[in-house]
């Protein structure tokens, strides 16, 4: 079967595009062509694949597929691609639209030079910081700040939360020791995550920048992670490393991204989407 596909990226985090706008492809092939296609050596080679496609509450809807085929609830530096996509593809012809997810309506701006969308400016909603929203195991009404969590021998310090996925957040003192091929798929699948979890290493730098290392759930390690590097601020703030209201820079492996947790509990992204490739895959 023939799949016409757009591949793109949001500081390195690059996903496989499909339109159905324009193309028509059933819901039911979607696991399968993920793990597929993101295969660097027999696919085209991507953290994933997302799904644009019409919506009913929004004027798009969004859907993302990790490397082994499961699915995310929302994907930060996808909705920047999205509405690159969408926009310059005359899909909206408005600045201010919404897309959909499966962590809710998301609000977006784009901003645009010579008909070029240069940033997205993204609402990616309110941060949920009870164990129980996480989900997290334990006294579900209890907020996960600065606790212990041991993964023998390691005393690690955790600060938990959901940011349209499930996130865990680790600060650390120096981000070049970041263990996160050792310890990201451990801590992924620890029991403790009924869902599977996002693995964050933060350093402080200053009050308004941090840096930020990834191990995304069903994908491993990746550039950058725009749920995470928001999760990430909102816990640089629990701990009082960061201030709310302030604007803060987090530096990924991909690239930057300009990050505000507002007085009215919603968290601000500001960062690039970049065209890549497109063409037609093979999917056997
Ligand atoms: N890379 C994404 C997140 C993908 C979601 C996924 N790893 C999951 O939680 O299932 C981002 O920019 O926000």
């Amino acid at each position: 079967m023939k799949i016409a596909f757009t591949k793109m990226h949001g500081i390195g985090n690059s996903y496989i595009y499909l339109d159905l706008f324009r193309y028509d492809y059933n819901d039911n092939i979607f696991c399968e062509l993920a793990k597929k296609i993101a295969n660097v050596h027999t696919g085209i080679g991507s953290d994933g694949l997302i799904i644009i496609q019409p919506s009913k509450i929004a004027d798009c809807g969004m859907r993302i597929f990790n490397k082994d085929g499961t699915e995310g609830s929302n994907c930060g530096n996808g909705l920047r691609c999205v509405a690159k996509y969408i926009f310059e593809r005359q899909i909206v012809r408005q600045k201010f639209f919404t897309i959909e997810t499966k962590a809710g309506i998301m609000y977006v701006e784009v901003v645009v030079q010579d008909n070029t969308v240069i940033d997205v400016i993204v609402d990616m909603g309110k941060p949920l910081l009870y164990r129980k929203d996480i989900p997290m195991l334990g006294t579900p009404n209890k907020l996960v700040i600065n606790e212990l969590f041991t993964v023998p021998p390691h005393n690690l310090f955790l600060t938990a939360l959901f940011l349209g996925n499930p996130n865990a957040v680790f600060f650390i003192d120096d981000i070049e020791k970041a263990p996160l091929r050792t310890l990201g798929g451990i801590i992924e699948n620890d029991v403790r995550f009924p869902n599977r979890v996002n693995v964050e290493f933060v350093q402080v730098i200053h009050s308004k920048a941090l840096q930020f290392r990834v191990w995304e759930r069903g994908s491993g390690v990746t550039e950058a992670c725009g749920t995470g590097a928001c999760a990430a601020v909102v816990a640089a703030i629990l701990n009082g490393f960061c201030q709310r209201g302030e604007e803060i820079t987090v530096h990924l492996s991909g690239g930057d991204l300009n990050i505000r947790w507002a007085d009215d509990d919603h968290v601000w992204m500001r960062g690039p989407a970049e065209f890549i490739a497109e063409g037609i895959y093979e999917f056997l």
